[in-house]
């Protein structure tokens, strides 16, 4: 079951700057810097309450993120969902007719197991799903 959004995705070029910006926009400071290589993304998570905004900047040019700035240039790039069982989401959404990238869940950020539904199968918008690690 889908149970919240659980952040906001945006392409960015320059992770400094928009740390920047978003801090003053916010009126917080980001609470985590991680780099996910396996994505060839480098990311900053802000949280405003229940609300989190994941910044991405592309750490190499094969990354999805430098293809989406090539083609969209900066902006919101995905909606992550939060998911209490991302397995049984994957077959359910399989059944369901929708494009699952990345049928084994895959390490994210935040500490995440993650999946993407391809963007075409869910009107133009590029949806995660994320299931907490519990350590
Ligand atoms: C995991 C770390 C972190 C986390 O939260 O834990 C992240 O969120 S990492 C985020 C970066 N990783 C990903 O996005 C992985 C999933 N993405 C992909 O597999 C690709 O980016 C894909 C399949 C969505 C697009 O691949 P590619 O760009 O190589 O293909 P095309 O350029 O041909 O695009 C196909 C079609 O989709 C449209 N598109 C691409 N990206 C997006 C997007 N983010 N939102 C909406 N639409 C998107 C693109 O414009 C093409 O449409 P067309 O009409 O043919 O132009
Ligand atoms: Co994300």
């Amino acid at each position: 079951m889908l149970t919240n959004v659980e952040h906001i995705g945006i392409a960015v070029r320059d992770l400094a700057a928009s740390n920047e910006l978003f801090a003053k926009l916010l009126d917080v400071q980001p609470y985590k810097a991680e780099t996910v290589a396996s994505e060839g993304v480098s990311t900053s998570f802000f949280k405003v309450n229940q609300t989190k905004i994941e910044l991405l900047e592309a750490t190499n040019p094969e990354s999805p993120i430098a293809k989406f700035l090539e083609k969209k240039g900066e902006g919101v790039h995905h909606i992550a969902f939060e998911v209490d069982d991302i397995l049984a989401e994957i077959d359910r959404l399989k059944a369901e007719g929708f494009t699952v990238l990345n049928e084994v869940p895959k390490r994210g950020a935040d500490n995440k197991l993650v999946c993407f539904l391809h963007p075409k199968g869910t009107n133009g918008v590029l949806v995660e799903l994320c299931q907490e690690i519990k350590e």
